[in-house]
């Protein structure tokens, strides 16, 4: 569950200065929502926010969680320590980097957010989803050994494996062919039910996020601002 009143963030400086909204958003435990906009218009930006990860200028109402977590009263108090405790227990990222550890292996990798929370390595929802994924036979390669699109499934796989409340992915199917594309959202979609998580996804793909009948947010973007809204 996620509650977001009043978000501002600002970007750049000057001329440059890039102001991303975000007047209301209630995301239900479950529920997933694609996020739309044009090149520029603030994505990544919007989702870095509510990863914890920048810092809004503004924020009213900014709550995660059932019983919620006041993450606005948090960041006003500037609690950079349980922010940071808070992010690696209840969020899971998608970059687009990827941002997989090079040295460890794809089953340490997917690992390491469980075992960084002290929570036992193997999970069978986990298991399920890395041959939902085909992801069996590249469990012992490094990174390094994998193609681009391999590389982001295993991010995706990385992201939720310590069952976090709010994944946030970032274009997590741009490197991706249609069939794999598809079933990374299939597994998102059966965490996201499983685990009751809410997740925001970015996505160019209209075909997919329609085919899914997700709900989405979209930007409205004026030159050096942008507003997200439900359509
Ligand atoms: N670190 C930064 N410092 C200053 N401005 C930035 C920074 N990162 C992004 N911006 C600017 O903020 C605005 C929003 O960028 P953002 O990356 O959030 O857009 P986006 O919608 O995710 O774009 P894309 O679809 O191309 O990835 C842009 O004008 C961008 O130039």
């Amino acid at each position: 569950m996620l509650t977001v009143t009043g978000l501002t963030v600002i970007r750049g400086r000057g001329r440059q200065q890039h102001c991303v909204r975000l007047p209301h958003l209630e995301l239900a435990a479950g529920q997933i929502l694609a996020v739309t906009g044009q090149s520029g218009c603030g994505k990544s930006t919007l989702l870095e926010a509510l990863g914890l990860l920048l810092k809004p200028e503004q924020v009213e109402v900014f709550q995660l969680g059932q019983p919620s977590i006041d993450l606005a009263a948090l960041q006003r108090a500037e609690k950079e320590s349980q922010l940071a405790q808070i992010r690696a227990q209840h969020l899971g990222f998608v970059l687009q980097s990827g941002g997989l550890l090079p040295y460890l292996n794809v089953r340490d990798n997917i690992q390491l957010p469980r075992r960084i929370l002290g929570l036992a390595a193997e999970s069978e929802r986990i298991e399920q989803a890395i041959v939902t994924l085909n992801l069996e036979h590249l469990l012992n390669k490094r990174p390094s050994a994998l193609s681009i699109g391999e590389r982001q499934r295993v991010a995706c796989l990385r992201a939720i494996a310590h069952e976090p409340q709010l994944l946030l992915a970032d274009e997590p199917t741009a490197a991706l062919d249609p069939h794999s594309a598809r079933r990374l959202f299939e597994v998102f979609l059966d965490m996201v039910n499983a685990l009751q998580l809410s997740a925001l996804v970015v996505s160019h793909d209209w075909a997919l996020v329609k085919s899914f009948n997700l709900p989405i947010l979209q930007a409205h973007s004026e030159p050096g601002e942008s507003t997200f809204a439900l359509v």
